[in-house]
């Protein structure tokens, strides 16, 4: 029997089913324990700030306990606090497909895209001298086309805000390009060998923009011979509000490296106390003043809910959560009621955005729900897809909520 808006008793029944075996057929389906969610929450908002994990409270009372609170200075050596930022970088190494030594964690997402426009900028012009142009993702996370905007005016370099695809955006002239890996707001994934060996056939260095890929799918920085990139530390790899982010600066890089925000903890002998600074060689070189510690630890504490984790699963499985959202909305929303700004084949992240003139307003119904997700302007309805904490029958939850809220007037 078909009730008001089209969608059949057998088409849910079905979705079900599909949820049911999904979610008893995922190998990570044990790895949510290793979270703390509410209970009844559908949290489709991973991809702004990722669930807590369990191990992190303990770890904090510790660090409080003993750490800080006994410890107190001598901590920064008895409990290797000093060297966090590379510690904490190699144990997000793996989900970047990075070898050890090339990580360092610290500071905002923000702060390195300056610090690694600036350094690409100065190795494409060591290189090459007289690189004019900082090219710019047309498509990017506000806060990347802003630093860059800025590092340009700085170094006296032109912008341009291109799509990376077209095989015209960067030439002779471009020193560096910055690209985000999955648009933020359509949930589109670039390509990221295609464009990094363009770059650098143009011979311009390339900064990536990780932040809504790294822990969401496999990342072959290495193998494709990436420059710099960037990423956050709370989204996909729960590391708490305000976490610190990762820089990755490709070996060979290092020594040549001339970051623009040098401070003392990236100095060759920090507790020397020189007046004239002298770089450390190695990642630590791309450090910047103390280390978070909180914060950090509270990263390196998450990071453990990836143990036996393969990356390839986490792929599959946020291919598998999208596609059965994409569906479940065909099935339960009345048709042509939202756009689909996300694309529908493998070139999507781990997020799918609806568009729909009334998003804002939704956002408040679906919390009222119990379910979570997000708005960005002008008209996206943008939903997360955390594969070690979300599981079919949420998503096929989600749907038919959205399927009520945006059948009904919303006042
Ligand atoms: C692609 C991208 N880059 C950077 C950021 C943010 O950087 P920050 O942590 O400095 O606010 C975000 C999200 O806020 C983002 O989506
Ligand atoms: N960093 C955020 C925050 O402090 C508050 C709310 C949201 C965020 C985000 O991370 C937004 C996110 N980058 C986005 O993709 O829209």
């Amino acid at each position: 029997m078909a009730d008001l808006d089209g969608t059949t008793s057998s088409d849910l029944a079905a979705l079900t089913a599909r949820a049911r075996q999904a979610d008893a057929a995922d190998p990570l389906a044990a790895v949510r324990d290793r979270f703390t969610l509410p209970d009844g929450l559908v949290y489709l908002d991973g991809n702004s700030l990722g669930a807590l994990p369990t191990a992190v409270r303990p770890r904090i009372d510790a660090l409080l306990d003993q750490e800080w609170g006994r410890g107190l200075i001598s901590s920064w050596w008895d409990a290797d606090w000093w060297r966090a930022p590379q510690r904490v970088g190699d144990l997000i190494a793996p989900l970047l497909g990075a070898a050890e030594g090339q990580v360092v964690v610290g500071d905002s997402t923000s702060v390195n895209v300056f610090r690694a426009v600036v350094s690409a900028w100065r190795l494409a012009n060591a290189d090459d001298p007289g690189r004019t142009e900082i090219v710019v993702d047309d498509t990017t996370f506000p806060t990347d086309g802003y630093l860059a905007a800025s590092a340009a005016r700085l170094l006296g370099a032109s912008i341009r805000r291109r799509l990376l695809t077209e095989s015209d955006a960067f030439d002779a002239h471009t020193a560096v390009v910055l690209a985000n890996h999955v648009d933020y707001r359509t949930g589109r994934l670039w390509d990221l060998p295609e464009i990094t060996a363009r770059a650098h056939h143009a011979g311009a260095r390339v900064v990536w923009d990780l932040s809504h890929s790294a822990g969401a799918m496999p990342i072959d920085l290495d193998r494709h011979g990436v420059d710099l990139a960037v990423g956050c530390g709370y989204k996909f790899l729960n590391g708490g509000p305000g976490a610190p982010a990762y820089l990755y600066v490709r070996s060979e890089l290092q020594d040549r490296l001339e970051q623009p925000l040098p401070g003392w903890s990236s100095h060759a002998e920090p507790f020397a106390m020189e007046a004239e600074y002298r770089p450390a060689s190695g990642i630590v070189r791309a450090r910047g003043g103390t280390p978070e510690i909180l914060s950090l630890l509270a990263l390196e504490a998450a990071l453990t809910v990836w143990e036996g984790v393969e990356i390839t699963q986490v792929r599959a499985k946020s291919l598998a959560l999208t596609d059965f959202f994409l569906d479940c909305v065909d099935a339960l929303v009345e048709p042509g009621r939202f756009g689909c700004l996300t694309p529908r084949d493998d070139d999507r992240g781990s997020q799918v955005s609806l568009t729909a003139s009334d998003a804002a307003e939704l956002v408040p119904l679906l919390a009222r729900h119990q379910v979570v997700g997000d708005h960005r302007p002008p008209d996206v309805l943008r939903f997360g897809f955390a594969p070690l904490y979300v599981g079919f029958a949420e998503v096929l939850r989600a749907a038919q909520v959205l399927a009520e809220v945006s059948r009904r007037p919303h006042h």
